[in-house]
């Protein structure tokens, strides 16, 4: 097992890396404030491992709350927080009775912002089981839920007391699932790590392959520059935007396609091409280093074209991004390929130009 240490004062928290850590209690006990949790899963992953997260608690004389919602993107709204909310009071929980998000990211992001509007809030732990959980959503404590109108437009910024990412449980994960999760993690080398980002190059085919030794070593890395950026900036007035990479035009694809027919990361791969796109209009990166990106998606079997959603629609969903300041859309580009900034300098027109390219491609 590999530990990692989310550095924030008072907020400070471990990331635990390795297999077969959903069996250990002896990892959770010490972050209970009382022997009472709360475990919030859904429909497909309670059957692969709430017995085999619950069992070995309960031996040890904690109190199991299940929590178990209907999965999917399209869940993760206030309907669905509704029901965590009904469980937690049916069944008397305190203050002091933790809340555990065992699942992908719709499960960790909701169940976090349950934890921190419940009772004002209650300790919460990540126990990620994607890839996409495991390298980023379940680390640095962004929660919240979908609107209608935009994705996890109502949330918080509430910290877990721990993560524990069992990779064992990326075993039963299908492969549209793990490209997905790959998504997140090419973004870390396109914003701040060119090192990785060659890594990845070479050891694509290992990770799709589920090769234990890759994915620990891309999991390890992710993690580590999350938490460096999380650290530097835990409220995203700076620096922490740039993990927004792709995610403008990505969000944007989400709410316009339907929740949960684009998956997140798709959505992110996609997205990060338009961002690539832009860049080089801006004459920030060059053609060769958008067929570089473009090459690492697509070996990552991630969709590089973005549907046509139409010009305007782009334009609308953008509108509400949560990056708008002043009512100026901002965008995260690259400078090169490991060098992501944050920019309100993009015309109108220079948008339109690259929006257009959607239509091409369908
Ligand atoms: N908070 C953050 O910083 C952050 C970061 C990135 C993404 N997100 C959010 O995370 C969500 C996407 O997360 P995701 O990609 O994990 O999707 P997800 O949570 O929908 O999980 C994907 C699918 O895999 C299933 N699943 C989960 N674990 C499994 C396992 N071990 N074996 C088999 N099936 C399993 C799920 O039930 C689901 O059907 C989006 O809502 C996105 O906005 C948040
Ligand atoms: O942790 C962050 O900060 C991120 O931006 C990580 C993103 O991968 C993630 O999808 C996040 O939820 C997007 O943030 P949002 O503020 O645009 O909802
Ligand atoms: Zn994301």
């Amino acid at each position: 097992m590999q530990t990692l240490t989310v550095d924030l004062n008072e907020r400070t928290y471990p990331i635990h890396i390795g297999t077969a850590l959903l069996t250990r209690p002896e990892l959770i006990l010490p972050h209970l404030a009382r022997k009472q949790v709360a475990i919030v899963t859904n429909t497909t992953v309670a059957p692969l491992y709430l017995d085999a997260l619950s069992k070995p608690l309960a031996a040890e004389g904690v109190d199991i709350v299940p929590i178990i919602l209907p999965d999917g993107e399209e869940y993760k709204n206030s309907e669905t927080l509704n029901l965590v909310y009904d469980a937690l009071l049916t069944h008397h929980c305190e203050r002091k009775t933790t809340l555990i998000a065992l699942g992908g990211g719709v499960i960790g992001d909701l169940t976090g912002f349950a934890a921190a509007t419940y009772l004002r809030g209650v300790p919460f732990i990540q126990i990620p089981t994607t890839l996409l959980a495991q390298v980023d959503s379940s680390v640095g404590g962004k929660t919240g839920i979908n609107h209608p109108l935009g994705k996890n437009m109502v949330g918080a910024f509430y910290q877990p007391k721990l993560v524990l990412a069992d990779t064992s449980t990326l075993d039963t994960l299908d492969d549209r699932q793990l490209s997905a999760g790959l998504a997140e993690v090419i973004k870390y080398g396109l914003i701040r790590d060119l090192p990785f980002f060659e890594w990845l190059e070479q050891n694509m085919p290992a990770l799709l392959t589920r090769d234990p030794d890759a994915l620990a070593y891309a999991i390890k890395r992710s993690c580590e520059n999350k938490a460096e950026v999380v650290i530097a900036d835990e409220h995203e007035g700076g620096v922490r935007a740039l993990l927004n990479l792709g995610h403008t035009f990505g969000h944007a694809i989400e709410a316009g396609m339907g929740y949960g027919n684009w998956l997140h990361g798709e959505a992110v791969g996609a997205g990060t091409m338009l961002a690539a796109s832009l860049s080089q209009r801006l004459g920030w990166i060059s053609e060769a280093e958008v067929s570089r990106i473009r090459a690492l998606f697509e070996r990552a079997r991630l969709p590089v074209s973005a549907p046509d959603l139409g010009v305007d629609a782009y334009l609308e969903h953008m509108a509400i991004d949560k990056k708008v300041e002043n009512g100026r859309m901002r965008f995260v580009l690259l400078k090169a390929i490991g060098a992501a900034v944050i920019t309100a300098d993009v015309t109108e027109q220079t948008l339109r130009e690259t929006l257009r390219e959607t239509a091409q491609h369908v």
